[in-house]
């Protein structure tokens, strides 16, 4: 061992840190006591306080909330062992903030075909490109995907090959579909790494209910109280609409709309399905809308054959809410809405529609798509009778398959439209588009692309006014 080894500012630096760390630990150890006490805050006031202890950067990107829930856990994990953790999307990083840590934790999911979710456009376009000199700094990035894509967790492998082009250490892991036991191991290493930014491995071991802090939502027991058939002779798939109410003595989980309902199924309880909630919770009932899927063999989908046809009206089942920022109304509750979608996307956009007429807030414009207005004029009257009222202000019907009329999508309404949009988007509309990816969510964006000019669009998705939940 050399001296230079020794006395390297590394070294020096290492036992300041040990130092400071043990004081760290002896603090948190009083501190997480009065924590479990008190009602764990995910709010970031936390970050401000508690100066003296290490600090940690947990950005997330996520286009249907799962990345942003775990990112939320994690800084709350980490603030109840005595760390400042500083919790934003990464639309919201800069590079001063990311020298300022020598810490981060990223947590980013990857959308579209290996794309970066909507939100982080401007971290990806402002940030990335640049070179920052990051030496001491260490993240961890965990990267959400699904390895039926096949750029496999794309956005995620890009941060974490950037932050170490920048000369941090980063480590990567790769998580296939939210796999429980990849998130469970990640979850130990995180605890371990937890340790050693406080001040060494060799101090406690985390408290049992510390090591569990990636939980999954709570879920309530609802039952089937109505299913109903809403495209009778219709050339497509069936599609229901299925209302579930809280048993007796319960209640519905809370949720707002644009968030989704996570539904378990007998046959496969380890791969939770979401589902867009239609209803708002002053319905009392949570609805959503199922399409029954036919595999090529022609039997059905394992969960929408069930909710189609396997579980009974009367029957129970357990569900959880997810939380889904990105396609929440947020800032533009008050503003006029677009909403475009196709198919049973439509729920998606009925949970806004709802929720705006119990503001009495009129303003808003469906673009809507689907094949036969024969067969598949979805909720035809509910929908007439707000056009009726003037709480929905304007109904706009592609149909595909409509006799001998040329094939109409939502995509060729946005062109034909074009003025009426830019004159909505011109008195501060927001956008909200809900539905099948292929063929309607990449056409109304290449539609819009058109109408509005390429930076425009650019604008209204880093201002939160053009959102999308894709599938
Ligand atoms: C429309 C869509 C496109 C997706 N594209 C990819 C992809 O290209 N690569 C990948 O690894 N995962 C892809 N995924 C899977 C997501 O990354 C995965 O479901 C992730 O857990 C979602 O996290 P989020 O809720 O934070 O967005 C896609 C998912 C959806 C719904």
């Amino acid at each position: 061992m050399s001296l230079e080894w020794i006395l390297s500012p590394q070294r020096i630096a290492g036992a300041a840190t040990l130092v400071v760390g043990y004081a760290a630990l002896c603090a948190r150890v009083a501190w997480v006591s009065r924590r479990k006490r008190l009602d764990l805050s995910h709010g970031n006031e936390e970050a401000a306080g508690h100066s003296q202890w290490p600090a940690v950067l947990v950005c997330y990107a996520s286009q249907t909330g799962q990345a942003e829930g775990i990112a939320r856990e994690a800084a709350g994990m980490l603030r109840a062992s005595g760390m400042r953790a500083t919790l934003m999307p990464v639309d919201a990083v800069g590079a001063d903030m990311l020298r300022s840590h020598e810490r981060s934790l990223w947590v980013l999911s990857t959308t579209g075909e290996g794309d970066a979710p909507d939100h982080a456009l401007p971290f990806v376009q402002a940030l990335l490109p640049k070179s920052l000199s990051l030496p001491n700094h260490q993240s961890q990035v965990l990267a959400l995907g699904d390895r039926e894509y096949r750029e496999f967790c794309a956005f995620g492998e890009q941060v974490h090959r950037w932050l170490e082009a920048q000369g941090a250490s980063s480590e990567l892991t790769r998580v296939d579909n939210m796999d429980r036991d990849t998130l469970r191991a990640w979850q130990a290493r995180m605890n371990e790494r937890k340790l050693e930014w406080l001040g060494g491995t060799d101090s406690q071991p985390p408290a049992p209910d510390e090591e569990e802090w990636l939980l999954p939502p709570a879920t309530t027991l609802v039952r089937l109280e109505r299913r109903t058939l809403l495209n009778p002779g219709s050339q497509g798939g069936p599609l229901y609409q299925l209302d579930w109410v809280a048993e007796p003595g319960r209640e519905l989980p809370h949720w707002e709309s644009g968030d989704l309902a996570s539904l378990r199924i007998p046959a496969d309880p380890a791969h939770p399905r979401d589902y867009s909630i239609a209803s708002i919770p002053q319905d009392n009932v949570l609805q959503m809308l199922v399409r029954l899927s036919v595999r090529e063999d022609g039997t059905p989908g394992m969960a929408s054959g069930w909710l189609c046809g396997g579980i009974r009206e009367g029957d129970s089942l357990e569900v959880s809410v997810r939380r889904h920022s990105s396609f929440r109304l947020g800032d533009s509750a008050g503003r006029p809405l677009i909403l475009i979608g196709n198919g049973s996307g439509l729920a998606g956009l009925l949970g806004h529609v709802r929720a705006r007429i119990a503001r009495q807030q009129g303003d808003q414009w469906l673009i809507f798509g689907e094949r036969s207005p024969v067969h598949d004029a979805l909720l035809d009257q509910q929908l007439q009778d707000w056009l009726q009222s003037g709480q929905l202000a304007r109904l706009d019907r592609a149909w595909s398959r409509d006799g001998d009329n040329p094939r109409l999508y939502v995509q060729d309404v946005v062109l034909e439209q074009a003025d009426a949009i830019r004159a909505w988007i011109a008195r501060g509309a927001a956008i909200f588009v809900c539905g099948s990816l292929q063929g309607m969510g990449q056409g109304v964006h290449k539609a819009l692309r058109q109408v509005l000019g390429e930076e425009a669009l650019h604008e209204l998705v880093q201002s939160g006014r053009y959102r999308r939940d894709v599938y």
